[in-house]
């Protein structure tokens, strides 16, 4: 007989993939399109682990026909904000069903940019660049279950795979030495990285989160990304991966009221010097203009990165 028990539980549909256009009457047209996990929990469902009691189970077939009527029947300005529309799913989950506790929904975004021809956007023509992944993922808890009255919400965001590299103004010196150290210093190198970030909004309920700007946000986030590794003096001044990292966040953190904390994951992709001077050729330190990228190993550079009251007390 078994005297094991269920300690945490969640279970439903991943990668539901869906795609809904907005036609308006002016002929514009509008596209979303999205990967959706959608899990739910709950005590009651222990019994489906433990006794083959499938009474209360959703089926997760049932799960993915609500990520799609949802998709037709939510108005756009609640389809087109992946973090709106997560949070809706998880909303009508819980509310729908009393035994459900919680329910998680991440959406990852397949971002199509619309097509411009003289300056203006196509109606209806996108095309795909090669571009960073945009996710988000909203967890809306109820407080007292089975009680509908007072639901708490959490949601995250962020991106991957943001490719980016400059040929300068990156440095690494300074750093500690012993019988172990082969490296250089690397006053002056090329650095390239693909961008992990992603953070937290601040709790709360889910009318205030409704309200937050969360497409501007994203692109205040990306820009600040992209402007302190290319612009801001501190990256090179002090001259580290781990420098960049913390400029990026510090910068969206002061931006943003509503982010509460921020973690990026920073690869050092390396792109070494070729050494040419078997050919009699200086290629090395200030004469580098030829380099070899190293697909393997990269350095790792992480961090989460929060306001002071939050932090490390
Ligand atoms: O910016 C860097 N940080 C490091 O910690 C490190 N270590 C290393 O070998 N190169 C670099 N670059």
């Amino acid at each position: 007989m078994e005297t094991s028990i269920i300690k945490s539980q969640a279970y439903g549909k991943d990668r539901v993939r869906v795609v809904r256009v907005f036609r308006h009457a002016d002929g514009w047209q509008e596209i979303a399109d999205y990967s959706v996990c959608c899990l739910l929990s709950g005590n009651q469902f222990e019994s489906s682990y433990t006794k083959g009691d499938n009474k209360l189970v959703v089926a997760t077939d049932s799960q993915k026909n609500t990520v799609f009527y949802l998709a037709k029947t939510l108005p756009a300005e609640k389809v087109m904000v992946p973090e709106v529309f997560a949070s809706e799913i998880a909303k009508f989950m819980v509310n729908k069903y009393d035994h459900v506790t919680s329910c998680q929904v991440k959406i990852i975004t397949k971002p199509w940019e619309r097509m411009q021809f003289d300056n203006q956007g196509h109606p209806h023509s996108f095309y795909r660049e090669g571009k960073e992944t945009r996710w988000t993922e909203a967890v809306v808890t109820k407080i007292n279950p089975p009680s509908k009255i007072g639901l708490k919400v959490r949601i995250d965001s962020g991106f991957y795979d943001l490719e980016v590299l400059k040929t300068t103004n990156s440095a690494f010196t300074d750093f500690w030495r012993d019988e172990l150290t082969t490296l250089p210093d690397m006053p002056d190198r090329l650095l390239s990285t693909k961008v992990l970030c992603q953070w937290k909004y601040v709790s709360g309920n889910l009318e205030a989160l409704e309200n937050v700007p969360f497409d501007a946000i994203y692109a205040g986030a990306k820009r600040n990304t992209l402007d302190a590794f290319a612009n801001d003096p501190r990256a090179w001044v002090h001259a580290s991966v781990q420098t960049t990292l913390y400029i990026m966040a510090d910068r969206i953190l002061n931006d943003f009221a509503q982010i509460d904390d921020i973690y990026y994951a920073l690869p050092n992709i390396h792109y070494f010097p070729f050494d040419l001077s078997p050919f009699g050729l200086k290629n090395l330190q200030a004469d580098a203009e030829v380099y070899m990228p190293i697909a393997d190993p990269s350095g790792y550079i992480t961090a989460t990165v929060s306001r002071p009251s939050k932090g490390k007390l």
